[in-house]
C-alpha cells in the first residue's frame, strides 16, 4: 500500500462541507417526507429526557414536600406518559430511518450506476484504484446520506437535550456545567482522530477486501467449480480467502482496540466528574441547600449532559468518517469522462469509403508496454479484412480501438475520414455488430440472450428467430423446455425446483457460441461487422457451416475477422498479419502465399498438420506455433 493510498483519506474542510451538502441533498431528494418525519421525531426525542427528569423531580418533591396531594398523581401519570412516548418515538424513528435508508439506497445506486454507464471506455474498469473506489462508493453512497442525516439529527437531539440539562445544571450547580464541558474537549479530538483512522483503514484494506470477495465468489461460482474440483483447489482458495479476511479483520481490530482504550479513558474521566458532582449534591442535600428532587434532577442533568455531549461528539466523528468514504462515491458520480468527449460530436454517417488506422500507437497504460506501434491499415467499405497473428499480437486490441473502447495514444482511427474521437460514440457503436472472443453468457432467457444484441428487437419474435436461424441455434432453442423463454442458467432457482429441468438449462460451449453469433446477427446490416474468433468453440462440421454462413452474411459488408484457423480467413479480401505491434504483411491469401513470408509459413504449417491426419477443414491454432 503506497504513500498515495494513505494520503488520500485526508480531506480539506471545504471538501468535507461540500460532501456534507451533497449527501444531505441526496437524502432529502430521496425521501422528503421521511426526512421531515425524522426531524420531527428527533425534536420530540430530544425534549423527552429533560421532561422526564423534571417530572421525576416534581414527583419526588411532591412526595417529600409539605403539600403532597393529588397533583403528584397527575405528575406520575404524566411521567408514565413520557415513558410510553419515549418508547413509541424511538420505534417510530427507527422505522422512519429504515424507510429513508431504502429510498436513499435506491437513489444513490441509481446515480452511481448511471455514472458508471456514462463511462464509454473500458480503461477505468481495469484500473485497480478505480475498482477500490467503486467498492467503497457502493457502500458509502447508500450509507453516508443516511448517516449525515442521522448524525445531523442526532446532534440536534443532543443539543436540545443538553440545552435543557445545562439550564438545569446552571440553576443547581453552575461549576458542574463547566466541568462537564471541559471534560468533553479531549473526547472531540480523540473521536475525530479515530474516525480518520477508521476511514484510512477502510481505504487501506479495500484491496484485501476485494481479494477476499474474489476468492469467496470463486469458491461459489458454478463455472469455476469444475476446475476447482479437478485440480483440488478448494482448500487452496479457501486458505487464501481466510488469509485476506483475517488481514482485514486484523486492521479493524487494531482500530477497535485503539478506540476501546480511548473510550475507556474518556469514560473514566466522565465518571470522575459525575462522581464528584454526586458527592457535592449529597453534601448539599445534607446541609439543606438542595431538596431530594433537586438531587435527582441534578444527577439526571449531569448524566444527561454527559451522554448528550458524548453522542454529539460521536455523531460528529461518525459524520466525519462518513464524509471521508463518501468522497469515493462523489469521485465516481461527479468524476470526469474516461475518454475525451468532443464538445460537438458528429453523428456518424453510414460507411461510404472505409475505416482507416493511421499510425496508431497504443498501450493500456503508461506502465504497460506498447501493444500497437504505428499500425497503418485500411478497411475499405464492403470488404472483409482478416487479422492474423500469434497470441498476444494485438488483434483483439485493434478491434477494441475500432469500437472506441480506448483511444490511441498516438495516431487515429478514421471513419470515412473522420476521427472516431469526433463521432458520437453511442451512434458509432450502433453501427457496429460484433462477436467478441470473450462474449457474455447472461443468466437470462434464450430470447433475452439474443435480444440484448439489439434492444429494439427484444420482444420481436420474428427477428429473434431469424437471428437464431442464421446462427443455426434455432432448433436447439425450440427443443428447450420453454423454447425461447427457457432460462439459460440454473442459478436463480429455489431449492425445491432443483430437479426440475423446466426451470433452466445449461448450454454447451458451442451452443453458447451460436447464441453469441445470433446476438450479433440481430443488428440489421451493421456498417462494420467484427468477428473475433467466432467459431473457436464449434465442432469441425459446425465451424465449416458457420463460416459458410458468415461468408454469405459478410458478403458486400465491411467486416473484420480474427481467427487462428487460417483456413477460415483465406477467403477474406485482405489479410493483415500483426507481429510486434505492427502490420508486417498484408495482401490477399494468394499473394501472401506467393510472397512466402510469415503468413505462408503459418498456413503451410497448419495445412501440413491437417494433411498429416487426413483432415480437410480448419487448421491448428496459430498461437500454438512457437
Ligand atoms: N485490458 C488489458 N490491459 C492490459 N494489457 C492487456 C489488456 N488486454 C490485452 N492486453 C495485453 O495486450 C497484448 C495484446 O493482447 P490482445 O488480446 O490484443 O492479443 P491478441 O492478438 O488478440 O491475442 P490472442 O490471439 O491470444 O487472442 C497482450 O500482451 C496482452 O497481455
Amino acid at each position: 500500500m503506497g504513500r498515495s493510498r494513505r494520503a488520500s483519506v485526508r480531506l480539506p474542510p471545504r471538501t468535507i462541507v461540500r460532501h456534507l451538502r451533497s449527501a444531505s441533498l441526496l437524502a432529502w431528494r430521496a425521501g422528503r417526507l421521511g426526512a421531515l418525519a425524522q426531524v420531527l421525531l428527533t425534536v420530540v426525542a430530544g425534549v423527552l429526557p429533560v421532561a422526564a427528569a423534571w417530572l421525576t423531580k416534581l414527583v419526588l418533591d411532591g412526595l417529600t414536600g409539605p403539600d403532597s396531594g393529588t397533583d403528584v398523581l397527575v405528575l406520575a401519570v404524566l411521567l408514565a406518559g413520557v415513558g410510553v412516548l419515549t418508547v413509541v418515538v424511538s420505534q417510530a424513528k427507527q422505522y422512519a430511518q429504515a424507510q429513508l435508508g431504502r429510498s436513499v439506497a435506491l437513489s444513490a445506486s441509481g446515480r452511481l450506476f448511471a455514472a458508471l454507464n456514462r463511462l464509454v471506455g473500458l480503461a477505468r474498469f481495469e484500473d485497480p484504484r478505480f475498482r477500490d473506489r467503486l467498492e467503497l462508493a457502493q457502500q458509502s453512497g447508500r450509507a453516508a446520506p443516511i448517516k449525515v442525516l442521522g448524525t445531523g439529527l442526532g446532534i440536534g437531539q443532543g443539543v436540545i437535550t443538553m440545552s435543557g440539562f445545562v439550564g438545569t445544571l446552571l440553576a443547581t450547580g453552575p461549576w458542574m456545567a463547566v466541568a462537564v464541558a471541559v471534560a468533553a474537549v479531549p473526547t472531540v479530538r480523540a473521536e475525530l482522530a479515530i474516525s480518520r483512522r477508521r476511514a484510512q483503514m477502510m481505504w487501506d484494506t479495500s484491496q484485501t477486501m476485494r481479494r477476499e470477495l474474489f476468492y469467496s465468489q470463486l469458491l461459489t461460482d458454478a463455472q469455476a467449480a469444475k476446475e476447482i474440483r479437478l485440480f483440488g483447489l478448494g482448500g487452496f482458495f479457501r486458505r487464501r480467502m481466510l488469509k485476506e479476511l483475517s488481514t482485514t479483520q486484523e486492521a479493524s481490530r487494531r482500530v477497535d482496540r485503539r478506540e476501546l482504550a480511548v473510550q475507556g479513558l474518556l469514560g473514566l474521566m466522565g465518571a470522575v466528574v459525575a462522581g464528584a458532582g454526586l458527592l457535592w449534591a449529597i453534601r448539599a442535600a445534607q446541609s439543606g441547600q438542595l431538596t431530594v428532587g433537586d438531587v435527582s434532577v441534578f444527577v439526571a442533568a449531569v448524566a444527561g449532559t454527559q451522554s448528550a455531549l458524548a453522542s454529539i461528539v460521536r455523531e460528529t466523528a461518525s459524520a466525519h468518517e462518513a464524509m471521508l468514504t463518501f468522497d469515493h462515491y462523489q469521485a465516481i458520480v461527479t468524476g470526469p469522462p474516461d475518454l475525451q468527449i468532443h464538445p460537438r460530436p458528429i453523428s456518424p454517417e453510414p460507411l461510404r469509403q472505409g475505416i482507416e488506422l493511421r499510425d496508431v500507437w497504443f498501450r493500456y497504460s503508461d506502465e504497460h508496454p506498447w501493444v500497437l506501434r504505428g499500425v497503418n491499415l485500411t478497411i475499405p467499405v464492403g470488404t472483409a479484412v482478416a487479422l492474423v497473428g500469434l497470441n498476444g499480437a494485438g488483434k483483439s486490441t485493434l478491434v477494441k480501438l475500432l469500437c472506441r473502447f480506448y483511444d490511441p495514444n498516438r495516431g487515429a482511427v478514421h471513419w470515412d475520414g473522420v476521427d472516431l474521437r469526433e463521432l458520437e460514440v453511442e451512434q458509432l457503436r450502433a453501427r457496429i455488430g460484433a462477436v467478441f472472443q470473450d462474449f457474455m453468457t447472461y443468466d437470462l432467457t434464450a430470447r433475452e440472450n439474443i435480444g440484448v444484441g439489439n434492444l429494439t428487437a427484444l420482444t420481436d419474435h420474428h427477428r429473434i428467430t431469424s437471428a437464431a436461424l442464421a446462427a443455426r441455434v434455432h432448433d436447439t432453442i425450440v427443443d428447450l423446455p420453454h423454447g425461447y423463454e427457457t432460462m439459460l442458467t440454473r442459478i436463480f432457482f429455489q431449492h425445491a425446483d432443483r430437479d426440475d429441468p423446466d426451470t433452466g438449462v445449461f448450454l454447451s460451449g458451442g451452443q453458447w457460441q451460436r447464441v453469441g453469433l445470433a446476438r450479433a446477427f440481430l443488428r440489421d446490416n451493421p456498417d462494420l461487422l467484427i468477428l473475433d474468433e467466432p467459431s473457436a468453440g464449434l465442432d469441425a462440421e459446425a465451424e465449416h457451416d458457420i463460416h459458410q454462413r458468415l461468408r454469405r452474411h459478410r458478403e458486400g459488408q465491411t467486416s473484420v475477422l480474427i481467427s487462428h484457423r487460417l483456413n477460415a480467413v483465406r477467403d477474406a479480401d485482405h489479410i493483415a498479419v500483426l507481429a510486434d505491434g505492427q502490420i508486417v504483411e498484408q495482401g490477399s491469401h494468394d499473394s501472401l502465399l506467393t510472397a512466402g513470408g510469415r503468413y505462408a509459413r503459418l498456413f503451410t504449417l497448419q495445412a501440413h498438420g491437417y494433411s498429416d491426419v487426413g483432415g480437410v477443414h480448419g487448421a491448428a491454432d496459430v498461437g500454438a506455433v512457437p
